[in-house]
């Protein structure tokens, strides 16, 4: 269907050859494959509500901006050495309940996939650190159908004035935090950006419990649009990379 032509993973190889690189992502994670590292150290994520600037329709997903020229929102510990700050975060859904997710667990597919995107202060901005080994941590949190989500509803009631690429609106003091499941558990590997230019300078930090959403709530998702106002409507569903090779990599886990 029309969507299809609109987020063509199988073809971003012939203008990102990095598409079947060393350390592509999403992968797909076999717990019983993983492995148990008792170094790495819990996740410190310390967020500050005022930071929140802006909700945009970016045209292959809609993002929330932090204001990120201070350490006021930060990820420390974890896999990762050094402070990251938050930059923005978004997400990635399917046209139905059965698909969405970028990561899978044991070959499943989650509707919807959370990703909150850190960059190394080492680096003197985002722009510097996207493209360096160690330039971006994403925490990648899974949405499964259950009860509707009230810590969503916020962000999910500022999306019908965003419908289209390149809109945006004003959304302030919000806490991600808030949206992350009880259990900080994660699982983390070497990886990349998902959509082109697929640089691989991502920390992936998988969480293991998902958060809730309703159906209700994934219909306001399949709502947004790819196309610009004016434009033949594409809906903005199925905006997931699928599963690359591992090609050796190790999947570890802060926990048993
Ligand atoms: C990590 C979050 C992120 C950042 C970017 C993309 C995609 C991203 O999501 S993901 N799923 O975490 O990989 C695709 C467009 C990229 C952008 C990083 C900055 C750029 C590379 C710009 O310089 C030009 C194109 C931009
Ligand atoms: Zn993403």
């Amino acid at each position: 269907s029309s969507h299809r032509w609109f987020f063509r993973p199988d073809k971003w190889i012939e203008s990102y050859p990095v598409a079947d690189g060393p350390r592509q992502s999403p992968i797909n994670i076999v717990p019983k494959e993983t492995q148990y590292d008792s170094s790495l150290k819990a996740l410190k994520l310390r967020y500050n509500p005022s930071d929140a600037n802006g909700l945009l329709n970016n045209g292959h997903s809609f993002q929330v901006d932090f204001v990120d020229d201070t350490d006021s929102s930060t990820l420390t510990g974890g896999p990762i050495t050094g402070t990251y700050r938050l930059r923005q975060f978004h997400f990635h859904w399917g046209a139905s309940d059965d698909r969405g997710s970028e990561h899978t667990v044991n070959g499943i597919n989650f509707p919807c996939e959370l990703h909150l995107v850190h960059w190394n202060t080492k680096y003197p901005s985002f722009g510097e650190a996207v493209d360096k080994p160690d330039g971006l941590a994403v925490v990648g949190v899974f949405l499964k159908i259950g009860a509707a989500n009230p810590r969503l509803q916020k962000v999910l009631d500022a999306l019908d004035v965003v419908t289209t690429k390149g809109k945006q609106t004003s959304f302030s003091n919000f806490d991600p935090k808030t949206i992350l499941p009880g259990s900080l558990d994660y699982w983390t590997y070497e990886g990349s950006l998902t959509t082109p230019p697929l640089l691989e300078s991502v920390t992936w930090i998988v969480l293991k419990e998902p958060i809730s959403v309703s159906p209700a709530q994934m219909a306001l998702f399949r709502k947004l649009l790819f196309t610009k106002e004016g434009e033949a409507e594409c809906c903005m569903v199925n905006n997931y990379r699928p599963p690359q090779p591992i090609k050796g990599r190790q999947v570890r886990a802060s926990f048993k």
